[in-house]
C-alpha cells in the first residue's frame, strides 16, 4: 500500500487492565501522517499519544485496528521497516566521561553507519560548536539533541518525538524546535506529540488532535484555525459609528472600548473598504484568527468531550 503515509493507522484501539477495572487508552484512532514535513500529535495528558507512539514502534500490543508505517503493516513488518524509523521515546545512555563526536562515533561503528555521519549530524542538531566537549558537561537540551543526532545516524525518514521539550528550559525549547523544523525542510516526516498547543502551533505544518484516544481533527495548522472564524480589530476614530456602519452592510461588528471588532471576515481590506466609503479611516487593523487552543475547546465541547486540565 502507498497512500503517501508515513504513519497510518485505523480503529486502532488498545485497553488497559488496573485494579479498578479496564481503561480505554486509545479508541479507534484513524491517524494519517504524510510523509515529508512536521505533523504535530496533539492531545491533552492522558489521551492517548504515548500509547499510540509505543504501539507503532512495536512496545505495547493493540487489542485491535491497524497500523501502517510507510505501507509496511506493523508489527508483522517492523523488523524491515525499522531502519527507516528513528524515536526519540527516551535518552539513550552516553558515556560521560566521553564528548559528544565521540560517543556518536562509538554507535556509528555500533550500526555500521559512516563516520563522516557523525559531523553532519552534530551539524544538523546544531552541536558542531560543542561536540569534542564531554557529554558530562552538557545541559539537558544538549543532551536531548545528542540523542537526536543518535538517533539521526541511520538516516531515518521518519523521526519520532514523544514530548521532546519536557523538562527543557525555553533556549532548549527554542533549539529542539529548530532542530525539527530543519529536519521537515530536509524532507523527512517528523511526527511530534504534545500537550502544548502553541509549541506544536509553531513548528507544526499538519496536525492530528486527539482527545480520550481518538481522532477530533486533522489537517494543516493554518486551515485548522482559519477554518474557525477569524475576524479583525482596527483602530478608528469613533468605533461604535464604524460598527454601525458595518451593521448596515451586514457584517457582525461592535465596539470593544477604543476598537472595532469586526467577526467572520475573511478578508480585512472589505473593512478598510466599506468604511473607507463612509470617510471613516482606518489607522491600525490586526487579524484575530483563534488559536489551536480555543479550536481544541471548540472541539472537544463539540464532541462532549471532557477538556479538563486539556491544554496550557
Ligand atoms: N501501562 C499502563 N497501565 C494502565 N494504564 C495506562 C498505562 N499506560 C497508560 N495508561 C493510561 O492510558 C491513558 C493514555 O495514556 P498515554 O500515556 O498514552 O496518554 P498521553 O496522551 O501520552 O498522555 P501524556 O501526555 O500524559 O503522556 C491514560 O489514562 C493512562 O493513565
Amino acid at each position: 500500500m502507498d497512500d503517501g503515509l508515513a504513519v497510518r493507522t485505523r480503529a486502532l484501539r488498545k485497553t488497559y487492565r488496573t485494579p479498578r477495572g479496564t481503561r480505554v487508552a486509545v479508541a479507534g484512532l484513524d491517524l494519517s501522517v504524510p510523509a515529508g514535513g512536521v505533523h504535530g500529535f496533539l492531545g491533552p495528558n492522558g489521551s492517548g499519544k504515548t500509547t499510540s507512539i509505543r504501539m507503532l514502534l512495536g512496545l505495547v500490543r493493540p487489542d485491535s485496528g491497524t497500523m501502517h508505517l510507510y505501507g509496511e503493516p506493523v508489527p508483522e513488518r517492523l523488523p524491515h521497516v525499522m531502519r527507516r524509523i528513528g524515536a526519540i521515546v527516551e535518552s539513550p545512555k552516553f558515556f560521560p566521561a566521553f564528548s559528544g563526536r565521540k560517543n556518536l562515533s562509538l554507535l556509528a561503528e555500533a550500526i555500521g553507519a559512516p563516520r563522516t555521519r557523525v559531523g553532519e549530524v552534530l551539524e544538523l542538531t546544531a552541536l558542531h560548536d560543542r561536540g569534542d566537549d564531554r557529554f558530562a558537561s552538557y545541559s539537558l537540551g544538549m543532551k536531548q539533541r545528542l540523542a537526536v543526532a543518535a538517533t539521526l545516524l541511520k538516516s531515518p525518514d521518519l523521526l519520532i518525538f514523544d514530548e521532546p521539550t519536557n523538562g527543557l528550559d525555553p533556549a532548549g525549547i527554542r533549539e529542539i524546535r529548530q532542530t525539527m523544523r530543519d529536519l521537515g525542510r530536509e524532507g523527512r516526516t517528523v511526527l511530534v506529540s504534545s500537550h502544548i498547543l502553541a509549541e506544536v502551533e509553531q513548528v507544526a505544518d499538519t496536525v492530528s488532535i486527539v482527545g480520550q484516544g481518538r481522532l477530533l481533527a486533522e489537517g494543516r495548522v493554518a486551515d485548522l484555525i482559519g477554518a474557525q472564524a477569524a475576524g479583525v480589530r482596527a483602530t478608528v476614530p469613533d468605533p461604535a459609528l464604524a460598527a454601525a456602519v458595518l451593521e448596515a452592510q451586514g457584517l457582525s461588528a461592535r465596539a470593544d472600548g477604543a476598537h472595532l471588532l469586526v467577526d467572520g471576515v475573511q478578508d480585512a481590506s472589505e473593512v478598510t473598504r466599506l468604511l473607507g466609503g463612509h470617510d471613516i479611516w482606518v489607522s491600525e487593523l490586526t487579524r484575530t484568527g483563534q488559536d489551536l487552543e480555543s479550536v481544541f475547546l471548540e472541539l472537544t465541547a463539540e464532541k462532549g468531550l471532557e477538556a479538563t486540565g486539556a491544554v496550557r
